[in-house]
C-alpha cells in the first residue's frame, strides 16, 4: 500500500499549486514550510522570493493567499509580519491523515524513491584484542544507519572490517604452535568472557618470550613470512585466533542486542589476494610514487598532526602492505564487485586524515567516480566522569563486558523497584532490554560526531532524555489500551481537536519525513530527538486529555486511544530503528 502524503506535503503541495498560478516566474520555489505554534505551519519562502524577483513580500504573500485551495485540508491562511503565511488546518483533515497512517504498516515513511547500494563499514574490532568503547560506538551507530537505510529501501551491504591481519600475527601464531594448549577449552566451545581472557593470557605470555629470546624473535619474524605466504599450517594457526576472537566477537554484539551475520565479516585478510595490484595501479597510474623505497601518494590538502604535509603510505619500503592498501582494496571490491554507490565508514573521529587521504586517493584513481560517493561517519571519544577518555580508575581500558552487564544490573535494579508482578526471570530480561537501550540511547541520541560522557546513572534515569523514559512512554500506552476494556481506538474526524492532541498529532505527521531525512544523513539522532519530543507530547496530552477515567464520551474515548495506539506504534518503529527494545510492560 502507497504511504499517505503526510499533512504537510498535502499543504506544500497546495502552497506550490498558488505560487506556481500566481508567479509562473516562481514555480518550484521554496516556500519553506516548517511547524509552528502560532499556527499549525508557517512558510516563510515569500520574503527571499519577492527579494529575488524585487517585489513587495507582504503584497506576494496577499496574492498566493488568496490562491492557495482550502478545501478539505486548510481551515484558515493569513498573511502575517513581514510576509509569512500561517496555516491552521481544518480538524477532520489531521484526524483523517492520520486515520490513512493508522492504516499504514510504514508508518508514513515512503520508500526510498530512488534507492541504490550502500556498504555500511561498522562494528570492525580486532582479532586477538580486547574490544573498547569506540568499537560500541562504531556497532551501536552502524547497527542504527543499516536499519534507517534497509527501512527505506536502500539496499545495504554490512561489512565488518575487522582487523584480522598484520605483523603482529607472526609472535601469536609461533607462540601458539609451541604451545597448542594454550586456545584449547575443556568441555567444548568457550564464553565469550573464556576466549577473550586465554587470547590475552597468550598474547601476554608471547609477548615476554619475544622480548626476551632474541631466537623466537626471528622464528616469530618468518612466521610472518609464511603467513604472507599463504603457507596452509600458519594459516590453519592464524585461523584459530580468527574463530577465538569471534566467540568473543559475537558474545559482545550478542549483549548488545545486534544481529552480526558471518558473511558479513570481512576482515583485513579479505582483501589480500587485492593488495599487490592495487599497488601497481596506483604505482602505474602516477597517483603513488616511490619515495626513499616506499610507494606514496602526496596531498597539498592535508596536514598531519604536526602541521605538515603527510603523504598516505600505500606500500612500505620493505615491501609490506598496510592499512591504506586494505582500504583502498576494499573500496575497489565495493565499488566494482558490490556495485555499490554509497559507501559509508563508522569509524571513530581520530582516523578522519586517513579517510581523507584514502577517499582522495581513489578519487584520483577514478574508483570514486560520479555518482559513487564515500564519506566517514566520524564519532567522538566516550569519556568518562572526569571529561577525560574513558579509563578504568587504573587507567586501563574498561571492558566492554563488564560495562553492558553492569548497564543491566543497574537497570534490572531500577526495573525490581518499579515491578509489581514481574517474574525474576522477566526483571532479568527486561533489565537488559532497559540497560543496553540505555547504553545504546545515551550514544545515539547525540550527533555522532561529539563526544559524550559515559555516566550509567544518567543514562538509566526515568526522567530527562533517556531511553527508559521512552520505553516507560511505550509501556503506559500499552497499559492504558489494555485498560480500555471495551472502548477501542478508533479515529473520529468529526471531532474537534483540542491544543495537546493537535501538539501530538502534527507530531505524529512528521515520522516519515524526520526518518527519510535521518536515513539520507546517516543522522540517528536525528530520530531520537524526534522521539523524546513524542514522548513529551503524550505525556502532555495525556495529562491534559482524560483518556480513561474521568470517562469521557465514547467517540472523544477512541478517538484519543486511536492516538494514543498510533503514538505507541510510531514509537516502538522508531526505537526499532535505533536498535532498542520497547518491552509491552515495565
Ligand atoms: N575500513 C576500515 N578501516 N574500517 C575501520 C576499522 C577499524 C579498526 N579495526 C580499528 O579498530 O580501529
Amino acid at each position: 500500500m502507497a504511504s499517505v502524503p503526510s499533512l504537510s506535503a498535502q499543504v506544500q503541495q497546495r502552497l506550490d499549486a498558488a505560487l506556481s498560478s500566481a508567479l509562473p516566474e516562481a514555480a518550484g520555489a521554496d516556500p519553506l514550510l516548517r511547524r509552528s505554534d502560532r499556527a499549525d505551519f508557517q512558510a516563510n519562502g515569500m520574503l527571499a522570493l519577492a527579494k529575488k524577483l524585487g517585489g513587495n513580500p507582504r503584497e506576494l504573500a496577499a496574492q498566493v493567499t488568496g490562491g492557495v485551495e482550502q478545501a478539505g485540508l486548510i481551515e484558515g491562511i493569513e498573511v502575517s509580519g513581514p510576509g509569512f503565511l500561517n496555516i491552521t488546518l481544518a480538524d477532520g483533515a489531521i484526524t483523517r491523515t492520520l486515520a490513512a497512517r493508522y492504516a499504514d504498516a510504514r508508518l508514513g515513511v515512503p520508500p526510498g524513491a530512488d534507492p541504490g547500494t550502500t556498504v555500511v563499514d561498522y562494528a570492525q574490532p580486532n582479532v586477538a584484542k580486547e574490544m573498547h568503547v569506540g568499537h560500541l560506538r562504531s556497532a551501536v551507530i552502524g547497527d542504527a544507519v543499516v536499519r534507517m537505510l534497509e527501512f527505506t529501501g536502500e539496499k545495504v551491504v554490512r561489512r565488518h572490517h575487522i582487523g584480522d591481519w598484520g605483523t603482529q600475527f607472526g609472535m601469536l601464531i609461533q607462540y601458539l604452535d609451541e604451545h597448542p594448549q594454550e586456545l584449547e577449552h575443556d568441555g567444548g566451545a568457550a564464553s565469550g568472557e573464556e576466549a577473550m581472557s586465554s587470547l590475552n593470557r597468550l598474547y601476554k605470555a608471547a609477548r615476554e618470550v619475544f622480548d626476551a629470546d632474541e631466537e623466537f624473535k626471528t622464528r616469530a619474524r618468518q612466521r610472518v613470512v609464511a603467513l604472507q605466504a599463504g603457507d596452509p599450517e600458519t594459516l590453519a594457526l592464524w585461523q584459530r585466533f580468527v574463530d577465538e576472537s569471534k566467540v568473543y566477537f559475537y558474545s559482545v554484539f550478542g549483549k548488545l542486542d545486534m544481529d552480526v551475520r558471518d558473511e558479513d565479516i570481512v576482515g583485513e585478510s579479505g582483501y589480500n589476494d587485492m593488495l599487490a595490484e592495487t599497488c601497481r595501479l596506483v604505482e602505474e597510474s602516477g597517483v603513488g610514487v616511490r619515495s626513499e623505497g616506499a610507494l606514496c601518494v602526496f596531498f597539498e590538502e592535508f596536514k598531519g598532526p604536526d602541521g605538515k604535509p603527510t603523504p598516505l603510505i600505500v606500500q612500505k619500503s620493505d615491501g609490506g602492505f598496510g592499512y591504506a592498501a586494505t582500504d583502498l582494496s576494499a573500496i575497489r571490491d565495493r565499488v566494482f564487485q558490490l556495485k555499490a554507490d554509497s559507501l559509508v565508514y563508522v569509524v571513530d573521529a581520530r582516523q578522519g586524515l586517513h579517510f581523507k587521504m584514502v577517499f582522495e586517493t581513489a578519487r584520483r584513481m577514478g574508483w570514486l567516480a560520479e555518482g559513487v560517493t564515500a564519506v566517514q561517519l566520524a564519532f567522538g571519544t566516550v569519556l568518562g566522569a572526569d571529561g577525560k577518555p574513558f579509563k578504568t580508575r587504573a587507567g586501563a581500558t574498561v571492558r566492554l563486558e563488564d560495562l553492558l552487564d553492569e548497564a543491566t544490573e543497574r537497570a534490572s535494579a531500577v526495573v525490581r523497584e518499579k515491578a509489581r508482578d514481574l517474574t525474576e526471570a522477566e526483571i532479568a530480561e527486561r533489565g537488559a532490554q532497559v540497560g543496553i537501550g540505555a547504553v545504546k540511547y545515551a550514544d545515539l541520541s547525540t550527533s555522532a560526531a561529539r563526544d559524550y560522557k559515559f555516566d550509567l546513572d544518567q543514562m538509566v534515569s526515568l526522567t530527562g532524555d533517556t531511553s527508559v523514559y521512552l520505553q516507560y512512554a511505550y509501556a503506559r500506552i500499552r497499559s492504558i489500551l489494555r485498560k480500555a476494556g471495551e472502548r477501542g481506538p478508533a479515529p473520529h474526524p468529526e471531532l474537534a481537536l483540542e491544543p495537546a492532541e493537535r501538539a501530538l498529532a502534527l507530531h505524529l505527521d512528521a515520522f516519515g519525513q524526520v526518518v527519510t531525512e535521518a536515513a539520507q544523513e546517516y543522522a540517528p539522532h536525528k530520530v531520537a530527538a524526534y522521539l523524546y519530543q513524542l514522548a513529551s507530547l503524550f505525556t502532555a496530552f495525556y495529562d491534559q486529555c482524560p483518556v480513561i477515567k474521568p470517562e469521557p464520551p465514547l467517540a472523544v474515548a477512541e478517538n484519543r486511544l486511536f492516538l494514543s495506539d498510533l503514538t505507541g506504534r510510531t514509537l516502538h518503529e522508531g526505537m526499532a530503528l535505533l536498535g532498542i527494545r520497547t518491552p509491552e510492560r515495565l
